[in-house]
């Protein structure tokens, strides 16, 4: 005989029932609303989580950049506006779920999210990660319905990414204070001043007691919804106690692992040796100017040269391009026969804005013809052709 079904009694069970009753309230009214063939989610979810002034924001960017999305990030918070809504925000508490769900969905469907959208603040409780799994089962669904249709592109599989930004409870309330520090600052210039705009001021960062609470709020309801995501979707955890661009690293880092994890493990390894292009651009700058240095204090006369060919030969015609930011330079200068030269050519250019790519090419050139024997004589000729391109001038005519 096997056990009966347990009576849903602890929270986590009431948390599935609730979640399943908002959710279809929600969907079913969605449906009815923009009709079956018409919804239409994001490819990809990235969850950002974490304590209030855990970086969330100012991070944003910065990971949807990593991730080549260019739509703008759904701030939950932002989207909770009634008055009943901010009510319950100034006094650091949460919003409900249903209230949540209903917008955020309807949200989603806007056609720029359709490769994917990087939500910051969600989901914020048990229930909403119920939803979540919920929603996730629909769009599989439906990507399954639609797959050997035309409108399969519409309904692609989903990837979530959850990632959660930790700091410490001290770290979070001074950097509530921090930013209510800011923003008012910021809004008493802009009334003073009349420029610029006035942004919206939380009023739990204004006072300690708020922002301890908001943060209470996070560890007692929220923790342990995002914890729970570990075991279902792609989960990076971050350390974003340091300064940003210690966090920045972190999430590079995260990310990085992640692709190992999509990679099968002998591609990853195949690929490792190869850097990645943040590391280079990283330290691309710093590598320049070590080379512009080492060219002027030990290579100091071909240096020179080089310098002088550029100011006389390649800058009257570069001037002369200045609207369309692109220049063709030949040079046949023995100089360049020397590959240092040819290096320090396109570091001075870059170190001056300037991005120039040189092509060296061979020439052959009919010196004498044998006319006993009928053959060409021939001479090489070395032409350097650089291409040199600039931001060019945004006003043209006409
Ligand atoms: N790593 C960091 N180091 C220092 N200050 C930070 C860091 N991350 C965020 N901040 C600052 O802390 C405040 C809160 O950050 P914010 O991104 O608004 O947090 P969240 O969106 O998670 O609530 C902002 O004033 C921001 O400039």
């Amino acid at each position: 005989m096997s056990a009966p079904e347990p009576l849903p009694t602890d929270v986590h069970d009431l948390e599935i029932k609730d979640a399943q009753l908002i959710f279809k309230s929600v969907w079913d009214r969605l449906e009815e609303e923009v009709g079956h063939e018409n919804l239409r989610f994001p490819k990809e979810l990235i969850l950002l989580g974490g304590a209030p002034g855990a970086g969330k924001g100012t991070h944003t960017r910065f990971v949807m950049k990593a991730r080549g999305l260019t739509c703008p990030p759904i701030v939950i918070s932002d989207l909770l506006v009634t008055p009943e809504a901010a009510a319950i925000k100034d006094a650091g508490g949460m919003v409900g779920d249903k209230e949540v769900i209903s917008i955020l969905l309807r949200r989603l469907l806007h056609e720029e999210f359709r490769d994917g959208a990087v939500l910051d603040g969600f989901p914020r409780t048990g229930v909403q990660v119920e939803c979540l799994k919920l929603l996730v089962d629909r769009i599989d669904q439906l990507y399954t319905e639609f797959a050997e249709t035309p409108l399969a592109i519409n309904f692609r599989r989903p990837t979530i990414h959850a990632m959660v930004l930790f700091v410490t409870e001290k770290t979070s309330i001074e950097r509530q204070l921090f930013r209510g520090q800011q923003i008012a600052a910021h809004n008493r210039e802009v009334e003073e001043t009349g420029i610029g705009k006035i942004l919206p001021l939380r009023t739990t960062d204004l006072s300690e007691d708020a922002a301890r609470r908001r943060y209470r709020v996070f560890k007692e309801k929220t923790w342990d919804a995002l914890q729970s995501l570990k075991e279902i979707y792609h989960y990076h955890f971050i350390n974003a106690e340091g300064p940003i661009e210690e966090v920045e690293a972190n999430i590079v880092k995260e990310l990085q692992y992640q692709s190992s994890m999509e990679l099968d493990p002998r591609t990853y390894d195949r690929l490792q040796p190869l850097p990645l292009a943040e590391e280079i651009v990283i330290h691309a700058r710093q590598l320049l100017v070590k080379r512009l240095d080492s060219y002027e204090l030990e290579h100091t006369a071909t240096f020179i040269r080089c310098v002088d060919v550029i100011q006389e030969k390649f800058m009257p015609i570069i001037k002369r391009h200045a609207l369309s930011g692109r220049a063709h330079v030949n040079s046949e200068d023995a100089l360049f026969q020397d590959p240092l030269a040819l290096s320090m050519l396109i570091d001075i250019f870059a170190e001056r804005g300037y991005h120039a790519v040189v092509d060296k090419h061979i020439q052959e050139i009919p010196v004498r013809l044998d006319l006993q024997t009928g053959e060409i004589h021939r001479k090489e000729k070395t032409v350097f052709r650089v291409q040199i391109n600039f931001k060019g001038s945004p006003i043209r005519r006409g």
